[in-house]
């Protein structure tokens, strides 16, 4: 079945295999529907129920990688107690933390960004390894935002810029999400499964190329060229795709 019809044009993923499979799921614009701010994504009630069940049934081999703070994801996600990699990388449940101390320069570099927000009027998401500006509501801000960003980034070198949807991130430096998949793949639950990463946007492509090497296999969520060698056209068929692997249904591929 192909499910879409963009240039790169790619099927939907195969079955899961829950004896051999370990799965990675990016949260923002791949389980969950990217919204008008951070605070405004809508979890469907079910979803941590449905991540807890699935992981039961692949052994413990679930994971979430996101760019979001762990205390967010760990809020949105009430119910499901798997491993949670946050901040790109940096933080972790479920596993040694990544990055043992907070970086340089954390809070300086963060009053800088709300600063810099406040001034233009854009929004400043407060993480707990960084920071975010977000121009979703005025996209003709982007040359300015990513400016600053980079300029910032130059005086604070444990940060990197991290370019997100409609926004521009500083991060850790030395910390991403495939890294976190190279220390999640060493716990026992992972260890010799096939790693599947699900995720939509640039900071996943590293991720998405990390699990084709690997044996594994990548499922880009929405529009737009990816390593992945599967797509789905929305967060909700990945839902869908989940819940279908916790039935026990096979996917058409
Ligand atoms: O790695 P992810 O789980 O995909 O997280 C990446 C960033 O997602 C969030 O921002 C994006 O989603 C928001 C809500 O839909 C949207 O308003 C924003 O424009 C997007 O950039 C989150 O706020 C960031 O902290 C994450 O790093």
């Amino acid at each position: 079945m192909i499910l879409d019809d963009s240039p790169q044009t790619k099927p939907g993923p195969p079955a899961l295999n829950p004896y051999g499979d370990a799965l990675f799921l990016d949260f923002d614009g791949c389980l969950v529907e990217i919204a008008p701010t951070p605070d405004a994504i809508k979890v469907p009630d079910d979803l941590p129920h449905v991540l807890q069940e699935l992981a039961a049934r692949l052994n413990g081999a679930l994971a979430i990688v996101s760019g979001r703070s762990l205390h967010e994801l760990e809020t949105f996600l009430q119910g499901f107690d798997g491993p949670m990699v946050g901040s790109h990388g940096a933080e972790a449940r479920g596993m040694t933390a990544p990055m043992a101390h907070q970086p340089v320069g954390l809070s300086d570099l963060q009053q800088e960004m709300a600063d810099f927000a406040s001034q233009s009027g854009l929004l400043y998401e407060h993480k707990s390894h960084g920071g975010a500006v977000h121009f979703r509501s005025d996209p003709t801000r982007q040359a300015q935002v990513e400016g600053f960003a980079h300029a910032l980034a130059e005086r604070y070198r444990d940060f990197t810029v991290q370019p997100a949807k409609m926004a521009v991130e500083l991060r850790p430096t030395g910390f991403s999400k495939d890294g976190a998949l190279v220390l999640l793949s060493e716990l026992s639950a992972f260890e010799g499964r096939r790693p599947v990463y699900a995720g939509d946007d640039t900071t996943d492509e590293p991720a998405l190329a990390w699990a084709e090497a690997n044996g594994g296999f990548g499922i880009k969520i929405g529009a737009g060229e990816s390593v992945a060698r599967f797509r789905l056209p929305e967060p909700q068929q990945l839902r869908g795709w989940l819940s279908a692997a916790l039935e026990g249904e096979a996917w058409d591929v």
